[in-house]
């Protein structure tokens, strides 16, 4: 049976959710699901927008199907070819088979790569700024090369001010029902989601990110409908500040993230003392984790949210602790950058984390690396309490 979802006199949610999938991309965590958005507008031609993932492919083809309600699809609008919103598409060219297939230039090879129908022969190519009118409504496209991938575009619909943003203000999370952010708390149950796909997926190409949000900026947007997630129709600008902060690669909050590895738990009690006394000193929401626990999706979050990092680690092997490597390094491809960073180092018989965290670190954009870093030999001593201290309060000073 179909479940689809009105949006307004002539647009509709034809989506579904996917609460079954552990790993969104086979790499992302995802215990709240994943929706896979996509629209049909009712106008003296019909248009879809995107497809979905094949794991819901049953369901999207049903609603599809009921929307249209016995009538032909005139165009699909491809705005991202990822596989999550394309898996469906050979299959609606199969069924409607005088669909048009609307994309720009760079969508086409894609879409050849991934299929055999071959689009060419059905292919509307637009070009940025281009318009299409489907009756009442009056569509134009705006290319978002590399949010999140190089042929992402968005449409705006002039007639509605509905922005279809592809990828862009997408978040993890299936949806329940309520797919207006407005019958959501969106801020307390839905904003660490929303922050961790946007760090995460698109979050390395911020400046591609702040060249869309400018055209977008030029835009009366009324209704933004992503490719993931809530469907927003009020305080739209509340959610854009957001994008503007996370693609500048400003810190959303001040305030300070400690991430340690540890295996004995020494480590880990330099850490925790550490957060003590920057509480001490006044500084709220101080956040600790431990990497080897914690999927490193949530600490590059994190790290797009705190304007300090703090990363403390055992020596293993004559190296980093391997969690913690392994965080650096994944902070390091998706540009974490512009941050102020305390280390803290411990080690048995011969200590290298701290030197070589500082190399990996030092390699990312405008990280302010402050000076004393903390080294501890096996055990934190009564004397290092002081170094602590200090610390704390280094970090205080340039919060
Ligand atoms: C597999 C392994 C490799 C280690 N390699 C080193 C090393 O190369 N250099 C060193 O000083 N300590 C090394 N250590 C010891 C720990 O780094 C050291 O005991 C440290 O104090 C542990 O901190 P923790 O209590 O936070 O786990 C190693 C420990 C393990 C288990």
């Amino acid at each position: 049976m179909y479940c689809v979802k009105k949006i307004n006199d002539d647009l509709y949610w034809v989506g579904g959710s996917d609460r079954r999938l552990a790993l969104f991309e086979n790499a992302y965590p995802i215990p709240r699901g994943i929706s896979y958005n996509s629209y049909v507008m009712l106008d003296e031609k019909t248009v879809l927008f995107d497809t979905v993932d094949r794991a819901i492919t049953g369901q999207f083809l049903e609603n599809v199907e009921a929307v249209l309600d016995g009538r032909n699809l005139d165009y699909i609008i491809v705005n991202h070819m990822e596989p999550d919103h394309c898996a469906t598409l050979g299959e609606i060219v199969r069924r409607y088979p005088d669909v048009q297939v609307v994309c720009n230039a760079k969508t086409v090879p894609i879409i050849n790569q991934f299929y055999e129908f071959g689009v060419d022969s059905r292919a509307i190519i637009v070009k940025e700024g281009d318009t299409l009118s489907t009756g009442k409504h009056n569509f134009t496209f705006y290319l978002a090369p590399m949010v999140h991938w190089p042929e992402v575009m968005v449409t705006y619909d002039t007639t509605d001010k509905v922005l279809f943003s592809a990828d862009a203000f997408g978040t993890f999370g299936a949806m329940n029902g309520n797919i207006f952010a407005d019958e959501l708390n969106f801020e307390r149950d839905w904003l660490d989601d929303s922050r961790r796909y946007y760090s995460n997926i698109v979050g390395k190409y911020g400046p591609s990110t702040m060249t869309l949000l400018k055209k977008l900026a030029t835009l009366d947007i009324q209704l933004l409908c992503p490719l993931h997630g809530p469907v927003w129709r009020s305080d739209i600008n509340w959610y854009v500040d957001k994008y503007l902060l996370w693609s500048s690669y400003e810190p959303e909050e001040k305030s300070v993230m400690i991430a340690y590895g540890s295996i004995y738990g020494n480590t880990e009690n330099a850490a925790n003392i550490l957060a003590c006394r920057l509480a001490d000193q006044g500084v709220k929401n101080v956040v600790v984790y431990d990497v080897a626990v914690t999927h490193p999706s949530v600490l590059i979050s994190e790290a797009f949210r705190c304007s300090h990092l703090v990363f403390a680690s055992a020596t293993y092997n004559s190296g980093i602790f391997s969690s913690m490597e392994h965080l650096l390094m994944d902070m390091k491809s998706h540009n974490v950058q512009n941050r102020t960073v305390a280390l803290m180092e411990n080690g048995t018989w011969g200590i290298t984390a701290g030197k070589k965290m500082a190399e990996i670190i030092s390699q990312m954009k405008n990280m302010t690396i402050l000076d004393d870093m903390i080294t501890i030999k096996s055990s934190v001593k009564e004397d290092q309490l002081t170094e602590i201290n200090a610390m704390a309060e280094a970090i205080v000073k340039t919060l």
